[in-house]
């Protein structure tokens, strides 16, 4: 197993370029499912999980091809419904094709995507919008069985802007009959994108990135081309890994408008973050970052996946912070990973009371998560002496080629096999 070395004190200079959005390209590989024609899609992260989206795709019978960053897809030969619980069970974005194979098949089967170490993650949103679509839906022996003759359009509301549901609801009714309404619906800029997607296939699908969606079915979809947005969390946690270690770096690649809330909270923390140009900032610390609190909340409100790598900053910083978890209730793992580094962080139901500290120390940790292991490197790089980080792969999920990036800003890392 794969492990990180870092040598932490480096101050990080230069610039580092984000890849595509994790959570647009999983969504927007799942909707091409809708279409026999082939979709291109570009700016494509070779991220694990995209590669486990992309096995879940031929493990239906669809021929995928990956080169590079561009990821062409032939749903043409789609033949089966029921993709291996092997695959479904590692990501939970895997049961984002439950929506496109009732559209396109009428029917699915599929394991129930489970929990993770960041919370239940139940799916009973999703399913509860299918249903008033009008699949009949069982469960059992851990699977979901859908069937449908044809879906068809009704008003949805949603108890919680689920980014999921919404996504899962928004693909299924683009083939359904007549219009769909999603009330409550999530605002992420990755819901945009995958509606921009997927009117660019001929849906007509209205008010993506509020919080009531239009959908009005089509008979059929039409293959197209598309370049995913860049991945704003990726781009927070270089902002957030120029702010722990007093470094200078310009970000590109970025829409400023998706990093609106990340930018006002490095702000009050004291960094400096100019805009070079439409799509490159410059974030610069060069002193000790003031407490911040942070409640994390759907977009446009502070992202959970943030809160980690946030957290890591803030536990450098020279007074007592306070982060709110609202949107997952166990999403508080890296604490204790933290605390070995030297990190003072109390846990209070919801929320994390941190006491800056002065020094940061490296040691033994394990990244238990994606963002929990982003903020152990975070604070990898600011500590004295060495960080080893165990349990990688969490990390290799959601950000690409992320120890060659830092290094090109002067970090200290090394990957070692154990
Ligand atoms: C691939 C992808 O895009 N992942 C993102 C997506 O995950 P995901 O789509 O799974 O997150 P959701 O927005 O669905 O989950 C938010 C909250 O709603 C709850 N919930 C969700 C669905 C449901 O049927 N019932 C229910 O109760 C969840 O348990 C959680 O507490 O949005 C999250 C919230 O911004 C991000 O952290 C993830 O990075
Ligand atoms: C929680 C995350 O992703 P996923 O929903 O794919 O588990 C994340 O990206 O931090």
């Amino acid at each position: 197993m794969a492990k990180l070395l870092i040598t932490g004190g480096e101050r990080l200079h230069g610039t580092v370029k984000v890849s595509g959005a994790k959570n647009s390209v999983l969504p927007i590989i799942a909707a091409s499912l809708l279409c026999p024609q082939d979709t291109i899609l570009e700016d494509i992260p070779a991220l694990e999980d995209v590669l486990c989206i992309r096995e879940v795709l031929d493990s239906l019978g669809v021929n995928t091809e990956f080169t590079k960053d561009k990821l062409v897809i032939k749903s043409g030969s789609l033949s089966l419904y029921e993709p291996p619980y092997e695959l479904v069970r590692k990501m939970r974005a895997s049961f984002l094709v439950i929506g496109p194979l009732l559209a396109r098949m009428g029917k699915v089967r599929i394991s129930l995507p489970g929990g993770c170490n960041i919370g239940t993650r139940p799916i009973d949103l999703h399913l509860k919008g299918l249903s008033a679509l009008g699949a009949d839906i069982t469960l059992g022996h851990g699977y979901v069985e859908a069937n449908v003759d044809r879906l068809k359009g009704a008003k949805i509301y949603l108890d919680f802007p689920s980014v999921g549901a919404t996504e899962n609801i928004i693909m299924a009714s683009a083939l359904a009959e007549g219009e769909t309404v999603i009330e409550n619906a999530a605002e992420e800029p990755e819901i945009v994108d995958l509606a921009n997607f997927l009117n660019s296939m001929g849906a007509n699908i209205i008010g993506a990135g509020t919080d009531t969606v239009k959908i009005t079915g089509v008979k059929e979809l039409k293959g197209t081309y598309h370049s995913v947005i860049p991945d704003r969390i990726e781009a927070g946690t270089y902002m957030a890994a120029a702010a722990i270690t007093g470094g200078d770096i310009v970000i590109e690649n970025i829409i400023k408008e998706h990093v609106k809330s990340i930018v006002a909270k490095l702000t009050e923390a004291g960094v400096k973050i100019a805009e070079e140009d439409n799509y490159r900032i410059r974030v610069t610390a060069d002193k000790r970052m003031n407490p911040v609190d942070i409640k994390t909340l759907p977009y446009p409100g502070f992202p959970t996946d943030l809160q980690a790598p946030m957290m890591a900053v803030m536990s450098k910083s020279c007074g007592t912070s306070i982060i709110t978890e609202t949107v997952f209730e166990n999403r508080f793992m890296h604490v204790c990973e933290l605390k070995r580094m030297g990190a003072n962080v109390k846990i209070e139901g919801r929320s994390a009371v941190i006491e800056g500290v002065e020094r940061l120390t490296g040691a033994k940790v394990k990244a238990t998560d994606l963002r929990a292991g982003a903020a152990l490197l975070l604070c990898g790089l600011a500590a004295e002496g060495k960080t080893e980080i165990s349990d990688i792969y969490h990390i290799s999920r959601g950000y690409v080629d992320i120890k060659d990036k830092l290094n090109n800003l002067g970090a200290c890392i090394e990957e070692v096999e154990e």
